[in-house]
């Protein structure tokens, strides 16, 4: 009975509870002297029945309405008759009572989504601003403009904060270029995924865009702008090649991460330690991976005498660095290069003139050797694995001999690779490295795994023995989800939607937040602590909607491309690192910038302590 005193005393009443509530006081309340044990227990089965009683018969509305006042409605827990009782304990029957409001289940209109009410204000004025960017920027940064509270540090403190104040749904009202819906819930991001169809349309970058249709006057604006099924027959061609290429150029790929092995031991100071610009050396690493894998050459990006200034592979570095830097300048802030051509644009351009105009070099190689050659004696020497290396690449040749693609869209595919795919896959690694240095109970496991693999140093790693290594794949996507390489991830809905309630209508603008789900404590238990046990599978942890609360590749048929390619590169340069030395950091914590990739935001002063 008490018990059931207290229940109802830290709730609101339903109108049966309240009349029982009243019936029980009264009871109590007409006491003129002390009462004994026995009175107190006839008092009590009387409420009991009375109580019971009027819970089974329900009050009309009216009567009720007089009867509760708006302030008797919560019954206090420290009520002097309830108190005198503690020490006896009265049965009664546990009724349950339940509240018969039903709820309305039909979505809320679009409009009712909540998001910066500061920015409707604006509405009917901008509409006499020209495109001033991206619809995400734009949007931030008006957003910022005008509530002035969000500090634009490349990175994604805005979209926290957006959610932060508005909740799970977020919608920004962009009267230029359409509304966006931001969401970081995994149930909603799967649901957004589930209706995404068969060619899924995502936001591009509209500054390589501008490079290519206006600047160059190519056909394509490349492959994470292309859309629709064009996109989608050139992805059906790729997804094999790509997967081929893993396994026939393994051990080339191994031989990239021994280079970098050797560099480290020569750039290294007495303390072991490598120089800040080592983010440089990795790149040259992701350049040389990829040169392999995608144009069947070394370019020799990992020399261990050094790289000459005026030589190709320094080059292609240092246009890569410039075309990175100036990419994420040109997409951030006011976009004033729509309009006329800005320092930062010509930089860009300049930039990727020098990475196309080496692609372009060899595409045309490729071309000469394909040319003396007729389909039918291609593909009759491809299908074995030994001549490929006389036969050039894969890859390029295939794309060559597809009638659809020119030489220029294969220089367009190419190049986004280059700038956005190396770019993921150098500063991820680095990020692991940074992971692992700070947690040596960790990185002492992974030596375990690697080192039965691997006895001595110089020993060889297949892909088979990468198989067996699932310490170091839960390390990689443990990595991945503290820092992906894209924070988020945009679709184009197809269709109309409902979202936590909102009806979200075909052709919004979705902005998955894969960044904010992955670090919060619902979806992750201790999400800011690096613990690649929880991507085991014997844990339990992962709950139903886990897959969909970090997808640092995406997800479905426009998920990223290079998966496979970037994950066997880390796993191999990863294990090679590992075995070969300890790993220590001895700096300031390193987060990260969005520089549209997320890169460590200090230098990477890794020591690399040689193993016994
Ligand atoms: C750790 C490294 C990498 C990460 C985290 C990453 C992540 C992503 C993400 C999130 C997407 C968008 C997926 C979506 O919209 O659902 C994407 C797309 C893509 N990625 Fe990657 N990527 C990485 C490395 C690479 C590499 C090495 C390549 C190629 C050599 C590559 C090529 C592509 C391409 C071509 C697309 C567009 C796919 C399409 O639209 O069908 N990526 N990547």
């Amino acid at each position: 009975m008490q018990r059931m005193f207290i229940r109802c005393g830290i709730v609101n009443l339903n109108t049966n509870s309240f009349v029982a509530w009243k019936t029980v006081r009264r009871l109590f309340a007409e006491k003129t002297r002390p009462l004994t044990a026995i009175e107190r227990q006839e008092r009590f089965r009387d409420a009991s029945s009375e109580l019971i009683s009027s819970i089974a018969q329900p009050q009309t509305a009216g009567g009720l309405a007089s009867e509760i006042s708006p302030t008797s409605a919560t019954i206090p827990l420290t009520d002097a008759a309830v108190s005198q009782q503690a020490s006896n304990v009265f049965e009664i029957p546990d009724v349950s009572v339940s509240s018969e409001v039903t709820r309305d289940k039909t979505p809320l209109p679009f409009e009712d989504i909540p998001g910066p009410v500061a920015l409707k204000i604006f509405e009917k004025y901008w509409k006499y601003v020209p495109l001033l960017g991206t619809q995400l920027i734009c949007s931030l940064l008006i957003n910022r403009l005008t509530l002035g509270q969000l500090k634009w540090n490349r990175n994604v403190m805005p979209l926290k904060y957006l959610f932060n104040r508005y909740g799970p749904i977020v919608r920004i009202h962009g009267p230029i270029s359409g509304d966006i819906v931001m969401i970081h819930r995994p149930e909603h991001i799967a649901e957004v995924y589930k209706q995404e169809g068969e060619a899924p349309v995502r936001s591009g970058i509209d500054v390589l865009q501008h490079y290519r249709l206006h600047y160059r006057k190519s056909r394509l604006p490349g492959p994470f702008t292309m859309q629709g099924t064009e996109w989608t027959e050139l992805r059906g061609n790729l997804d094999k090649p790509f997967a081929q290429q893993l396994t026939r150029y393994f051990g080339k790929l191994e031989m990239t991460c021994d280079e970098l092995v050797q560099r480290i031991r020569k750039i290294r100071n007495r303390q072991d330690e490598v120089p800040g610009d080592f983010d440089q050396d990795l790149s040259r690493w992701g350049m040389e991976s990829f040169s392999i894998l995608l144009l069947n050459r070394r370019l020799g990006f990992l020399e261990p005498s050094g790289l000459n200034a005026a030589s190709e592979p320094a080059r292609i570095i240092e246009a890569l660095t410039s075309a990175h830097l100036y990419l994420s300048r040109c997409e951030s802030g006011f976009q004033v290069w729509r309009f006329f051509e800005t320092p930062y644009i010509r930089k860009l351009f300049a930039a990727c003139d020098v990475i196309d105009g080496v692609i372009g070099k060899y595409i045309r190689q490729a071309q000469n050797k394909l040319r003396n050659r007729s389909a039918s004696t291609y593909q009759e020497k491809n299908s074995t694995a030994d001549n490929v290396e006389d036969n050039g690449s894969p890859i390029l040749d295939k794309l060559i001999l597809d009638q659809e693609m020119q030489p220029d869209d294969i220089s367009t595919l190419i190049m986004d690779m280059i700038i956005l795919g190396v770019q993921a896959t150098t500063n991820s690694e680095a990020f692991l490295l940074y992971y692992l240095a700070r947690n040596p109970r960790i990185q002492r496991q992974l030596y375990e795994e690697i080192g039965a693999l691997m006895p001595s140093r110089g020993s060889e790693l297949t892909q088979y023995s990468l198989k067996k290594m699932p310490y170091l794949r839960a390390c990689i996507k443990e990595c991945l989800r503290l820092r992906p390489a894209f924070p988020y991830v945009t679709r184009v809905l197809p269709k109309s939607i409902t979202l936590h309630g909102y009806v979200v209508p075909k052709d919004t603008y979705v902005i998955m937040a894969n960044q904010i789900s992955s670090h919060r404590e619902e979806n992750f238990e201790d999400p800011e602590k690096f613990k690649p046990e929880r991507w085991l599978s014997n844990n339990t942890e992962r709950g139903e909607h886990q897959a969909f609360s970090s997808l640092p590749f995406g997800y479905g048929v426009r998920s990223c491309l290079g998966k496979q390619m970037a994950e066997t590169e880390m796993m191999l340069l990863t294990a090679k690192l590992i075995r070969e030395f300890r790993i220590e950091y001895d700096y300031a914590d390193i987060g990260s910038n969005y520089m549209v990739v997320n890169v460590p935001n200090k230098p990477l002063r890794f020591r690399f302590v040689d193993r016994d």
